[in-house]
């Protein structure tokens, strides 16, 4: 039998065992989590589940207190370097230089990643453009002066520059308008379709459930259930199988009264 075609491709990300705690508080609790190569994973789960502590130890950012994180098959925590290469990260709370234009941002994130300069620039150029920061950018407008939305969208251009081939992106399209939010997704259902991989956390179920071919609820730092859109989804919402597994917390009559004045 010919290896090449029973080699499976390693999977995009592997997370196993993963755990953190801040002091007594589990934020992850011993995860595991499987995201095939050239799937578009969603992970979803309530407020405080752990989705981005897991996902910032996933990609190199956050030191997990036990576990192991693949990306690609390279070990997250032994080979930083080498998994980093195959990773763009758009991380919650995006921390950015803010005394650049977006345009200089891409230059010295392009050169810090040692590409070539001519490429930098002419990536650069159509990012800013697809995205809709030009006009911005020819204003001289630095990142600490841009939107919300302008913030993810330059996070995005740093995430997409280098061409990984795994996107792990926390809440992509929070704060993103509808027509920035239509380009978005082109350029991930392209990047995928080109091979990549990609991994969103959302809270839009309905959005989950139009871009994602695969997903996973997190509750409590434990995946709840994985596998693909119709497996979770089980015939009902996603938004169904989502608070069947959370729980909805009741509201009693008289709570809140004085909210009616
Ligand atoms: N630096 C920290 N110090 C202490 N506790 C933390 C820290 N970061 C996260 N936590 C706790 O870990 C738990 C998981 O938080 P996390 O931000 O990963 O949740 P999340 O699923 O991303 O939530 P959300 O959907 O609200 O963004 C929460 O209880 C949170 O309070």
């Amino acid at each position: 039998m010919d290896d090449r075609e029973t080699t499976t491709p390693a999977p995009a990300l592997e997370l196993r065992g993963l755990r953190r705690t801040f002091g007594d508080k589990v934020a992850v609790d011993d995860m595991d989590l499987v995201v095939p190569a050239g799937s578009f994973y969603g992970v979803v789960g309530p407020n405080g589940a752990g989705k981005t502590t897991a996902l910032s130890m996933a990609v190199g950012l956050l030191r997990p207190s036990a576990g192991v994180a693949r990306v690609d098959g390279v070990d997250v925590w032994a080979d930083p370097v080498e998994a980093k290469r195959r990773l763009g990260v758009l991380p919650d709370g995006l921390a950015l230089p803010e005394r650049l234009t977006g345009g200089e941002l891409l230059t010295y994130w392009g050169r810090f990643r040692r590409m070539p300069r001519d490429v930098v620039a002419a990536r650069s150029a159509e990012l800013l453009r697809v995205l809709e920061l030009e006009e911005a950018e020819q204003l001289g407008t630095l990142v600490g002066e841009y939107s919300t939305g302008m913030r993810k969208k330059i996070g995005l251009a740093t995430a997409l520059l280098h061409t990984p081939r795994v996107l792990v992106l926390d809440e992509p399209y929070e704060a993103v308008d509808p027509v920035s939010a239509r380009v978005l997704t082109r350029i991930l259902r392209r990047f995928t379709a080109a091979g990549g991989s990609v991994v969103v956390s959302s809270h839009v179920m309905s959005l989950v459930e139009q871009l994602c071919d695969r997903v996973a609820i997190v509750v409590r730092g434990r995946v709840e259930a994985a596998g693909t859109l119709d497996e979770v989804r089980a015939g009902a919402a996603l938004e169904d199988r989502f608070v069947a597994l959370v729980g909805e917390p009741e509201v009693r009559e008289e709570e809140l009264a004085w909210i009616a004045g």
